[in-house]
């Protein structure tokens, strides 16, 4: 990795894997399908998460865990890229993701960085992605991409009657990318797996082993599709970003005088 932050991948000694879970069945998302799989702009939520993972990663290999009865992935453009390669997922987000690593034994070394980022977060933008890499370049342990916490917090019991309200001083949102070296994620899963841990995220694996991940300040429009009105917030987001860059492109045009 270069002091511009840019993951200049050489050979295999300083890799860096991009995992993308999306063996899930959107469940929350009542639709008619897997919801990586409903229409978001021009093409499907999955396309653009992967093709934005592969314009900020040009050279990593994108390994996709997908559910086994999985039926619409050869619908997506990119199905068949050769920098996309797909697999089994598990029964949990986690089970998809120590699958991939496991598909990885042999290929990666322990000191390889591993990004895992969910097929579900379609907004998020490249240069999150490069400032999460850039800042954990050195770090010990990695990190994920996090964005604090801005509302009061409430507790409630079942019948949504609070109970408390929590502080949300030093309280953020995890969100995806969350990076952290192959030998050291593997470890984490595979203990967590062992002593029958829930987790939610890789970040929580990794605490687990008694370590600090770094929270890497990230945009709240890299928001996870999980409700229906999610999907109407990304359509939003992706136009208004397709339309500032619209607005960059045509203010960098040469005007008519320049030529
Ligand atoms: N067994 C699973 C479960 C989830 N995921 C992936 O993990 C990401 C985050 O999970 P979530 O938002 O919970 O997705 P779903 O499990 O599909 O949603 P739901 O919980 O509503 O069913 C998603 O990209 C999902 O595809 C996965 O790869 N394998
Ligand atoms: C990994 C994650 O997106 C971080 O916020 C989140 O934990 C995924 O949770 P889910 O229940 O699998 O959607």
């Amino acid at each position: 990795m270069t002091a511009d932050g840019q993951l200049h991948t050489q050979k295999p000694n300083h890799r860096l894997w991009v995992i993308v879970p999306a063996a899930g069945i959107g469940s929350r998302m009542q639709a008619d399908r897997p919801k990586q799989y409903l229409p978001l702009g021009q093409g499907y939520v999955a396309d653009y998460t992967l093709s934005l993972l592969h314009q900020a990663l040009p050279d990593s290999q994108i390994l996709v865990p997908l559910h086994h009865q999985d039926q619409w992935w050869p619908t997506l453009d990119c199905a068949t890229a050769h920098w996309l390669e797909t697999l089994p997922g598990g029964q949990e987000r986690a089970h998809s993701v120590r699958n991939a690593l496991e598909t990885l034994t042999g290929r990666a070394q322990d000191n390889d960085w591993v990004l895992v980022h969910d097929i579900a977060r379609p907004c998020v933008s490249v240069g999150d992605i490069h400032h999460l890499i850039a800042t954990l370049a050195q770090h010990p342990v990695g990190g994920l991409l996090a964005a604090p916490v801005a509302d009061t917090m409430k507790r409630a019991q079942g019948d949504q009657q609070v109970t408390e309200t929590v502080s949300r001083d030093g309280l953020w949102h995890a969100l995806t990318p969350q990076m952290f070296r192959y030998g050291l994620l593997k470890q984490a899963l595979n203990q967590a797996e062992a002593s029958h841990q829930t987790i939610t995220d890789e970040a929580s694996a990794i605490e687990a082993l008694g370590l600090t991940p770094r929270l890497v300040t990230g945009s709240r429009f890299n928001l996870k599709i999980t409700h229906p009105e999610d999907l109407t917030l990304a359509e939003y987001i992706l136009a208004a970003r397709s339309q500032q860059a619209l607005k960059a492109q045509q203010a960098s045009a040469p005007s008519p005088i320049d030529s």
